[in-house]
């Protein structure tokens, strides 16, 4: 599969007389495939804003090396710019202006048929509301707006800094579908999102961000699967058996961990040679399931940013170069 965007190596460091210096992109690397929708996952102040604003020529690197759609960037933005969209930051729009104004002023700059006015407008379901004032608008009216600004060169790319953002939970599982029909569409959708239910349920695969550098990456199943634990479930026909299957188990090597209806057994590489312990001492196993990992707790074990009871946990100090943190110390955060 070709790949649409490819960052490596990737180096920001942002000087200030007053905030001092601070590593935002330390040797980052990252590939989006065609026809992919990518979720693009890190913890506040870990860098990808400051990636997607590298890469659309909002931002010089220090080093590294950047591709978009097959071309070197920021070389050759002015040829690739008009088959990429992007809403990196909230984009203003007239107040007075209704949406479908909006996007015909943006249509006739870009160059745009004003027929792809009505076909974006429907796209995002702002349809019924399109002749309304966008100072009527909730957030996220203007939010559907913006993802139809970014879609109204047809791109081939299109790069979403927090397209849920401000949704009802209608509004993103609509944002969801329209992210599927886009790609099934042969459009490839770069999303970077804090909501990690959401980039599981839509994201073909991923890369996670921590501290400027990517920790990991690759088809979402395939990320989980490195970073499950391997526990199991297993449920006996008869729960008065539970004692002696601990102890067939333990003595195996398993690690049991009892409650009163089931046994979680952890550090197993084939649920098959727990059935087969436990059958050769006539014990029955009724359920067998692995625990399946979910992006969120991947996310929080990488970035090792899960809540620790009594810490209010501040944002990337690490990341302060000739400060008092010290990179790696913590991940980045998700306070003020
Ligand atoms: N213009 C700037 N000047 C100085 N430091 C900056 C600037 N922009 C970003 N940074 C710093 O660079 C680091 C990365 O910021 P960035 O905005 O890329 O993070 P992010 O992953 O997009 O965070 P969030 O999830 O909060 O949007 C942070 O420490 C941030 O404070």
């Amino acid at each position: 599969m070709p790949a649409v965007l490819e960052i490596e190596g990737l180096r920001k460091t942002y000087k200030s007389r007053r905030r001092g210096t601070r590593n935002a992109l330390d040797g980052f690397d990252m590939r989006v495939d065609a026809g992919q929708v990518h979720g693009f996952l890190g913890p506040n102040g870990s860098g990808k804003t400051t990636t997607l604003r590298t890469l659309l020529g909002l931002i010089r690197p220090d080093g590294g090396r950047m591709t978009l759609l097959g071309h070197e960037v920021p070389a050759a933005l002015p040829t690739v710019a008009g088959q990429v969209g992007a809403i990196v930051e909230s984009p203003q729009f007239f107040p007075h202006f209704s949406a479908r104004d909006t996007l015909s002023l943006l249509a006739g700059a870009g160059e745009v048929p004003a027929t792809r006015v009505d076909e974006v407008l429907e796209l995002v379901g702002l349809r019924d509301r399109a002749g309304e004032r966008v100072k009527t608008y909730s957030l996220g009216m203007k939010q559907r707006l913006a993802v139809a600004s970014a879609l109204l060169k047809n791109p081939k790319l299109l790069i979403l800094d927090e397209p849920a953002n401000g949704l009802d939970p209608g509004g993103i599982r609509e944002m969801r579908t329209l992210m599927r029909t886009l790609a099934e569409s042969g459009m490839t959708v770069l999303l970077s999102s804090h909501i990690l239910g959401e980039i599981q349920l839509i994201c073909d695969s991923v890369t996670i961000i921590s501290l400027g550098r990517r920790v990991a990456f690759g088809p979402v199943d395939e990320v989980l699967a490195q970073h499950s634990s391997g526990a199991v479930r297993v449920r006996l026909e008869a729960v008065s058996d539970l004692p002696a299957a601990t102890e067939a188990l333990t003595r195996a090597g398993v690690r049991v961990a009892g409650h009163p209806d089931h046994l979680m057994l952890t550090g197993v590489d084939k649920p098959a040679t727990v059935t087969r312990l436990l059958a050769e001492q006539n014990l029955y196993v009724s359920e067998l399931a692995p625990i399946a990992v979910d992006l969120e707790s991947v996310f929080l074990e990488l970035t090792a940013t899960a809540p620790v009871p009594g810490q209010a946990r501040q944002v990337d100090e690490s990341m302060k170069v000739g400060g008092t943190g010290q990179p790696g110390a913590t991940g980045g955060g998700w306070g003020a």
